[in-house]
């Protein structure tokens, strides 16, 4: 059973709402949660209202409204400035590799020999307490040099020389952290995975020149922008680090953020280096922003790549808006991971990665993701190849015309059983992970997260709910098909060893739930997030 902790700060309590989780002693000191509950009750107010202000305008777009750039900010857009210079160990981000914040993944990615290692508290990470504080706890003995890990095998991990840079993603603003409340509410994801990190590590990383570093994920708007600024600027004061000194790259992985990228690029202007495609949450967000508009539904999602028209336009444009203003345009993940058992099959999806690499750094990419250290080399070599310069700055993309209707374009396309089947297969076994407290799993030799299980969590309410969506072969999508796809899925899973194994029926039980829902649920890991511990 729980026993609530309290811990006194001037006139309120913070209460630890969980029990205890090892890492909690060191972490979660008096003054770390002192700094913590500051950070919640300067800025939490203002991050409820810029959610109400999403819920809001998804009002409008449900009613037939489409998304546009600001009439209110084209001073901005038309206006000629730049970002402030991007620190010298950050000029060339030719490949980064992202992944959790578990102990061993954070020695093995920062040896992995990227130039750049995002540690995850979002897409990729379930927010367990314990998985949360033991991340904190990770990240603070790596900034501090001393991450040290022995597997059960027996296999001694440690960081060797010349390791990649770290940035840190804390989660984006609709997440809450339920386990840390102030004055009887609970702190924000972002506050709390931000607050921490910057509170232990913003010193050390600052007298190293290295840092601290952020990604910044899932914003939809410039005013989100300017909330993230204004939480930084007050840090960085408390911890007595110069104004600026914290750097960000933020996510483009909403549509209407794609509106607004010179809005957000202007609104961090003195701490940003790039932007960045995050372009499995974009297709997510694609379907969720014109969840009401019959002619943009999907395709089933293996035909929406990054040669579709909507996704080349944004990630074109994001280099161009990138560029014009200083800041890098960092490319994305591609979602192959290493198939060691099956040489043939490896070296399909490792040319898929290439393929995709080459994509990016020819249009003017300054970098991309991997998502795993075997693939690290893979991006390299396709960088090193065609970008001989640290970065791609000077590459203007001014050929570029991306207006309202090209980034909102239709996909053609269609939506086999065996698509549908699949998204159904995905939801069911990435949530029965998730809830079994594990982020980020290999399915079909795919990595899958929080952001491409939305994808066919989204697209399957949207064909479910969308009047007069059809299979390919002419026949009605409907409920006996998720019903039996879900049962059949179900009743396989349950009998194999996949992650989360046990979880598999609750699982369903939630997919069920939301698929059923009349109103497509924001996001898969709010609805789920009470079944974490
Ligand atoms: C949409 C987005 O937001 S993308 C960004 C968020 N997503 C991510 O960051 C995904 C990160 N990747 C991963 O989590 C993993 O690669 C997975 C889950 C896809 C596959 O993991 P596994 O099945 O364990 O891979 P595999 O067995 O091939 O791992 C081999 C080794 O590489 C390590 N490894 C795999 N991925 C990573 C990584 N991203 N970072 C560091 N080490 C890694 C494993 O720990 C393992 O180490 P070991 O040999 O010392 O034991
Ligand atoms: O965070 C990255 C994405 O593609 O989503
Ligand atoms: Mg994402």
């Amino acid at each position: 059973m729980s026993v609530p902790q309290t811990a006194m700060h001037g006139a309120s309590p913070v209460v630890l709402a969980s029990p205890a989780v090892p890492a909690q002693a060191v972490v979660l000191t008096a003054e770390a949660l002192a700094f913590l509950a500051d950070l919640h009750r300067r800025f939490d107010a203002r991050r409820r209202e810029l959610l109400a202000a999403r819920r809001a305008r998804q009002v409008r777009l449900d009613a037939g409204e489409l998304p546009d750039f600001l009439p209110e900010t084209k001073t901005v857009r038309d206006g000629d400035w730049k970002v402030a210079p991007i620190p010298a160990v950050l000029q060339d981000r030719r490949v980064e590799i992202t992944g959790p914040v578990d102990r061993k993944m954070i020695i093995n990615a920062l040896n992995s020999g990227a130039k750049v290692f995002m540690a995850d508290f979002e897409d990729s990470t379930a927010p367990t307490f314990a998985n949360l504080l033991d991340g904190q706890l990770n990240l603070r003995d790596a900034v501090a040099g001393g991450i040290e890990y022995t597997s059960p095998e027996g296999k001694h991990y440690a960081v060797k020389a010349d390791p990649a840079v770290l940035m840190v993603r804390p989660r984006g603003w609709h997440l809450p952290e339920r386990h840390v409340e102030v004055d009887g509410e609970p702190m924000s994801g972002s506050l709390f995975d931000f607050g921490l990190f910057a509170f232990h590590n913003a010193k050390v990383l600052h007298a190293a020149d290295r840092g601290p570093y952020f990604y910044l994920p899932k914003m939809e708007s410039h005013r989100e922008a300017a909330l993230w600024n204004a939480v930084m600027e007050h840090a960085e004061d408390a911890l007595g680090l110069p104004r600026g000194a914290m750097k960000v790259t933020v996510l483009i992985e909403t549509l209407p953020a794609v509106f607004e990228m010179d809005e957000i690029l202007h609104a961090l202007r003195s701490r940003i280096t790039g932007l960045n495609c995050g372009r499995w949450d974009y297709i997510f967000s694609y379907i969720k922003t014109l969840r009401a508009q019959r002619d943009r539904v999907l395709p089933e999602r293996g035909q929406v790549a990054m040669t579709v028209p909507f996704l080349k336009s944004y990630s074109e444009l994001l280099i161009r808006t990138c560029h014009r203003r200083g800041a890098f345009a960092m490319g994305g993940m591609a979602a192959q991971i290493p198939i060691g058992h099956d040489p043939a099959a490896n070296e399909a999806a490792l040319a898929k990665v290439r393929a995709d690499k080459l994509r990016e750094v020819k249009a003017g990419h300054d970098g991309t993701w991997v998502a795993h250290p075997a693939l690290v080399a893979v991006a390299r070599e396709v960088f090193d190849e065609h970008m001989p310069t640290p970065n791609q700055l000077h590459v203007m993309r001014k050929d570029v015309v991306a207006d309202r209707d090209t980034l909102l374009a239709p996909s053609a396309g269609t939506i086999t059983r065996a698509g549908f089947a699949a998204n159904v297969e995905i939801c069911l076994r990435y949530l029965a992970a998730w809830i079994d407290g594990q982020g980020c799993v290999p399915i079909h030799h795919l990595m899958e997260d929080a952001a491409t299980a939305e994808i066919s969590r989204a697209q399957l309410w949207q064909w479910l709910h969308q009047p007069g969506v059809r299979f390919d072969d002419g026949s009605a999508i409907g409920f006996d098909a998720f019903a039996a796809d879900l049962a059949q899925a179900r009743e396989r899973l349950g009998a194999t060893a996949m992650p989360g194994q046990s979880r598999v029926g609750e699982a369903a039980d939630l997919l069920d739930e939301l698929t059923r829902a009349d109103a497509l649920a924001d996001f898969l890991t709010l609805t789920a997030y009470g079944r974490l511990p």
